[in-house]
């Protein structure tokens, strides 16, 4: 979209392997850097009405040869392009491949299939700590979930064991009894039921925030049955009932009870189980189309740009999930593969791609500055700034808590006196405060433990 703005008269072509195109809707800045935005669906016939410029083209590209500046469809069509931005966004990195009793889930199509499988379940096994696992143990009914997580505490990626002490009663609560969902951004899918992958069957869309949402995710049971942890462990086999069956594994086997799938944890426990979600993070989607090409990949295989999210190879960039921050980055910046920051990479390569043909200069956008992020878990609005795991901090910090159980929970994270990071779980209503104070990097020594005060409206304080 910004692309086809900027360049009204240049044809700008938007080759995706979905049917429906996903788009940002009611977008809001919040704060300075928080923003809260809606994600649709829609055919491609509404944004090419938006900017006739634009034309989408629904197939799956196969093939890059950069140097030659050309791009090759599955369809048959080949593409001339003067610059080329790669969006092809990630996959999920699943403990095994090809193992029919493990699920991933990205797309429309895998949300779906966990939804078919589940409804046919009495117990599944969750492995991984991050977001797709705390959405999944929270919403599943009617179903035991086993939820195998390799730390201390659960929800490692996006917060610490505090904020996870704070969350864990929720698990609890009857669903019935939870309260209303809190506000956030919305993100709708394809209510006609068309799938999203390509030709190649792989390709969908990421799904986004309350992708759960209209979808029911409920087992056979007719209770839930709740949610089990088993803290610091990982996955050390899985078994299908009949290779478990044969083993020589000390164990009573009649005790575990016939399950079409068994898991063998670290700890040396065994689960049966329908199926396993590996909810293991994720792979940027570079391969097969972009071999063949220069391209210099980061550690964690994304595409690694530069501060103009240019790539290695001349004239091609990249941004979201597809893409690894290979500048210098802000003391208060750090990369996550979220729609936040997807929608703001997608904003600003356009941005980058037009600055260079004009050849004219273009600063590092300001959203890079401080990280943010507003989501929601266990119904909680959580709102994550900066540092706020203390990450790469070592020793060198201190954190601040203020704790209300059921209500809030917010912590802060200082360094020399100054604030770098604040996770706010609840209606808190201290996110733009705190994230001016972060930014302005003030030396909040002198105040101390008093910054948290509740009886104290902060707002008023460093006004
Ligand atoms: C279950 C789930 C829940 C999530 N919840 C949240 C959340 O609450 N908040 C949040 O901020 N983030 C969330 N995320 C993360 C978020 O969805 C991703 O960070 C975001 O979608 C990344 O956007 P992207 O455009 O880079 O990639 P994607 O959204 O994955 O889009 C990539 C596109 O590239 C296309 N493509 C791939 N290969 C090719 C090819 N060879 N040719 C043509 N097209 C191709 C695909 O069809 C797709 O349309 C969630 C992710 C999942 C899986
Ligand atoms: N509300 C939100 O903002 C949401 C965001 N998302 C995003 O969607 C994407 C996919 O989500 P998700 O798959 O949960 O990815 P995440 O990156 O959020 O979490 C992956 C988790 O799996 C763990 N893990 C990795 N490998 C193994 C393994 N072999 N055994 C056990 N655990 C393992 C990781 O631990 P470690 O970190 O120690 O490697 C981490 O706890 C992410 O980019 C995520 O940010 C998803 C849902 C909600």
């Amino acid at each position: 979209e910004q692309i086809a703005s900027q360049f009204a008269s240049d044809d700008v072509c938007l080759l995706t392997a979905s049917p429906l195109v996903k788009t940002v809707t009611n977008f809001k800045q919040v704060s300075k850097t928080l923003e809260e935005f809606d994600v649709e669906e829609q055919p491609s016939s509404v944004l090419e009405e938006k900017y006739p410029n634009l034309k989408v083209i629904q197939s799956a590209v196969k093939l890059l040869r950069a140097k030659e500046h050309l791009l090759q469809a599955e369809n048959g069509q080949t593409f001339h392009y003067k610059k080329l931005c790669i969006c092809s966004g990630a996959r999920p990195k699943l403990l095994t491949q090809d193992n029919p009793h493990v699920l991933g889930i990205r797309d429309t199509d895998s949300a779906q299939e966990f939804q078919k499988r589940l409804s046919k379940a009495k117990r599944i096994v969750v492995i991984g700590n991050g977001g797709i696992a705390l959405e999944l143990v929270y919403e599943v009914e009617g179903c035991e979930v086993i939820w195998a997580v390799k730390d201390r505490a659960i929800g490692n990626t996006f917060f610490d064991a505090g904020a996870a002490q704070f969350l864990i009663p929720s698990l609890e609560v009857d669903k019935k009894e939870r309260s209303l969902p809190c506000k956030r951004a919305r993100y709708t899918t394809d209510k006609t039921g068309a799938g999203q992958s390509g030709a190649t069957g792989e390709l969908g869309s990421a799904l986004g925030p309350d992708w759960h949402e209209g979808i029911e995710l409920r087992g056979t049971e007719q209770n839930s049955s709740g949610v089990h942890i088993e803290y610091e462990c990982e996955v050390d086999k899985i078994y299908t009932q009949q290779e478990f069956l044969q083993s020589q594994l000390d164990t009573n086997k009649s005790e575990l009870g016939l399950w079409p799938a068994y898991v063998q944890l670290t700890n040396g426990k065994i689960y049966g189980c329908d199926f396993v979600v590996s909810a293991t993070g994720v792979v940027p989607n570079t391969d097969p189309f972009l071999s063949g090409n220069n391209f210099e990949l980061a550690g964690d295989h994304g595409l690694r740009v530069d501060d103009h999210m240019r790539t290695s190879e001349q004239d091609v960039y990249a941004a979201g999930d597809v893409c690894t921050a290979g500048w210098e980055p802000s003391a208060l910046w750090q990369q996550m593969r979220l729609w936040t920051q997807a929608r703001q990479m997608g904003w600003y390569a356009a941005r980058c791609m037009a600055a260079d043909v004009l050849e004219e200069p273009i600063e590092l956008d300001f959203c890079f500055e401080l990280f943010s992020h507003i989501t929601k878990f266990f119904n909680y609005k959580v709102v994550l700034l900066g540092k706020f795991n203390a990450q790469g901090l070592g020793q060198d910090h201190e954190l601040l808590v203020r704790c209300t159980k059921g209500q809030e929970y917010v912590k802060v994270v200082l360094t020399g006196g100054r604030m770098v990071g604040a996770v706010l779980i609840g209606e808190t209503d201290l996110e733009e405060t705190f994230e001016n104070l972060i930014l302005n990097q003030m030396d909040l020594s002198r105040y101390g433990e008093e910054l948290l005060n509740p009886n104290i409206d902060i707002e008023d304080y460093f006004d």
